[in-house]
């Protein structure tokens, strides 16, 4: 089963292109949706879990056309999505239990024995009885991610999961989602370009709702690979270096600032060669999509 975006647009009201001509195809595993705040991944997102409408275009999973047969997607959809609001005084037990009652698992014994593997799974057993508005951050969306899991979906759509939570629980949240994208389609939406590093083999760049980038985040690091070059300056010196050269990130290291250039060549002695990474990779085409903007 793969997941089919052809040509799609959405428009909202105030006349900002939220999603402009969107191709993408999204097999089994973790997909990485990656662009700044902004970029169209929500509107995207909230598309496809068939929680808004698009001006034109075709979304398919599998044989489901999904613009048209929303309760077909709704079956096998798990979506969580970037604010999700609990409620605080419901176990995490008993609101699982409810949710499943709600996906039509309508066996007491059966619903009782799916909430108790999900809570194992997500590793909040042990707080099944705790009232979820007790819960961290980091609890919150290992719960999130439990109530998208129930009803076995085949895609699951998680937005900005990771937004907020400490190294430990992001880490965490990490192993969970790898594990999930084995054998489902998986859409990860972040701005933090270190999560799809870490879990995507598959990925795209959003931006002003254009899909600029798209690919293994192994081949997209290749094709800069080479052309970019770093150099340790005074802050006042920025200025200069920003006319001179296409600076595409700026870091502070030690009290020093990093830049990091896109060029074909090596601009000048004082620069070195650095390994590229996704990083490099997203601050470049953004770059380029934004000047493009500004001509
Ligand atoms: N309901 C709406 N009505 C009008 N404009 C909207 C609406 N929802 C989003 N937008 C605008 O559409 C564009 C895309 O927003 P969207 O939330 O999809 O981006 P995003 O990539 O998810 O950003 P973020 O990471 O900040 O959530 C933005 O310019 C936003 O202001």
């Amino acid at each position: 089963m793969e997941l089919r975006i052809e040509h799609l647009n959405k428009t909202y009201g105030n006349g900002v292109k939220a999603i402009n001509d969107c191709n993408l195809t999204i097999p089994r595993g973790m997909f990485g949706l990656l662009g700044p705040n902004g970029a169209g991944k929500s509107s995207l997102m909230r598309t496809i879990a068939t929680l808004q409408e698009a001006d034109s275009g075709s979304i398919t999973l599998g044989d489901i056309d999904v613009l048209k047969d929303k309760d077909a997607v709704r079956r096998i959809l798990g979506y969580l999505p970037q604010e999700f609001g609990v409620y605080p005084k419901v176990s995490a037990e008993n609101m699982l239990d409810h949710v499943a009652s709600l996906k039509g698992i309508n066996q007491r014994a059966e619903r009782k024995e799916l909430v108790a593997a999900l809570l194992h799974r997500v590793n909040l057993y042990d707080k099944r009885k705790s009232n979820l508005g007790t819960f961290s951050g980091g609890m919150k969306q290992r719960f999130g991610i439990a109530q998208a899991l129930l009803g076995n979906p085949q895609l699951i759509i998680v937005d900005e999961p990771t937004a907020g939570l400490d190294p430990t629980e992001r880490n965490r949240f990490h192993n969970l989602l790898s594990e999930i994208g084995e054998n489902t389609i998986v859409i990860l939406s972040t701005h933090i370009v270190e999560d799809v590093t870490n879990l995507c083999n598959d990925m795209a760049i959003i931006c002003l709702g254009q899909v600029i980038a798209k690919g293994h985040p192994a081949e997209l690091v290749r094709e800069v690979n080479g052309s970019i070059w770093s150099k340790s300056i005074h802050k006042a010196e920025l200025p200069a270096h920003l006319e001179a050269h296409r600076v595409i990130s700026t870091q502070l290291k030690g009290g020093k600032t990093e830049i990091h250039v896109f060029s074909e060549s090596q601009p000048d002695a004082s620069f070195h060669a650095v390994n590229a990474d996704l990083e490099d990779v997203y601050f470049t085409r953004i770059g380029e999509r934004m000047e493009l903007e500004l001509v």
